[in-house]
């Protein structure tokens, strides 16, 4: 032993994230301490976060390199599902939504394609961020998911795509604008339109119809970091226009820990890469 002192590597959040504006580095005091209260205060009162450039410029062209280094072995994803991520069920009345079906195509990174070194693997999991989520989410306990598959993703829309009105599976999600539309592609969604209980069938039926009145949405320049509640919110990506594509990471957080999600759902997101993992390991496992 030569006594040096094991050195705790550092947290990567400190480098990306712009402290001078968002000093989650220590939200007890002072500024931070300020900072969170305003989060929460947004949380509780809009059902959203929306933090602007919260990602510093030199950490974007990073990221967002990361994702174009990645994103060209990755699958072109054709998602068919309602809202609710279900199968659609053809014995329910036409206009139920659970018999709704809606597609979209995005060029899409699973968690287990996006490698352990990039920084954005590491700012997922940085214990300095999910401390941030967790305080402005309110929760006792928050927890990185840990589905194998759809912890972070990195999603591409290229032009003349959206992405379709759903729920998350993860209550607590943040989507982390890499690359913004040229125009269009718009984050849309309606803040807390369910709960454990019961839906807001009325505003829900008027979004899907294609009414975006009630709907949230704001302008955001890639850097944004928005936080919301993902699981109870209905949201989607409003048609890419323009020349290049809408990139986005999505960050998810649930208060149990070890969740994983249902392997249908996984499926009818990630396609046939992720039923062929599936099947071999329950052959594996059969063996
Ligand atoms: O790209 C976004 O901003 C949102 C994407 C999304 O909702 C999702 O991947 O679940
Ligand atoms: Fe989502």
């Amino acid at each position: 032993m030569n006594g040096t002192p094991m050195t705790a590597r550092r947290d990567i959040a400190l480098d990306l994230v712009d402290l001078d504006r968002y000093p989650i580095d220590d939200l007890d005091h002072g500024p931070g301490a300020d900072f969170l209260s305003d989060c929460q205060h947004s949380m509780d009162q809009n059902g959203w976060c929306n933090l602007d450039g919260f990602i510093r410029p030199d950490a974007l062209t990073r990221l967002n390199g990361e994702a174009h280094d990645l994103l060209p072995k990755a699958e072109i994803l054709h998602v068919k599902r309602n809202i609710y991520q279900g199968a659609i069920d053809p014995s329910l009345p036409k206009d139920d939504p659970r018999r709704m079906e809606f597609t979209h195509i995005a060029n899409q990174l699973a968690d287990d394609q996006i490698p352990g070194e990039t920084a954005l693997k590491q700012l997922y999991r940085s214990d300095i961020l999910t401390e941030f989520v967790r305080r402005v989410q309110r929760k006792a306990q928050l927890y990185r998911c840990a589905d194998e598959f759809q912890a972070l993703n990195i999603v591409a829309l290229h032009p003349d795509s959206w992405h379709a009105w759903h729920y998350d599976t993860t209550e607590c999600t943040v989507t982390l604008l890499l690359q913004a539309a040229e125009s269009g592609g718009e984050f849309t969604f309606l803040p807390n339109s369910r709960t454990d209980e019961t839906e807001d069938h009325a505003a829900v039926d008027r979004l899907l119809a294609g009414d975006m009145s009630e709907a949230q949405t704001f302008s955001r320049g890639a850097g944004t970091f928005t936080l919301f509640r993902g699981g109870y919110s209905l949201h989607g990506v409003t048609k890419v226009e323009g020349n290049h594509p809408r990139i986005s990471a999505i960050l998810t957080y649930d208060e149990e820990p070890g969740r994983v999600i249902d392997d249908d759902i996984n499926i009818r997101i990630y396609g046939k890469r992720v039923e062929n993992i599936l099947a071999r390991r329950r052959a594996e496992a059969n063996a």
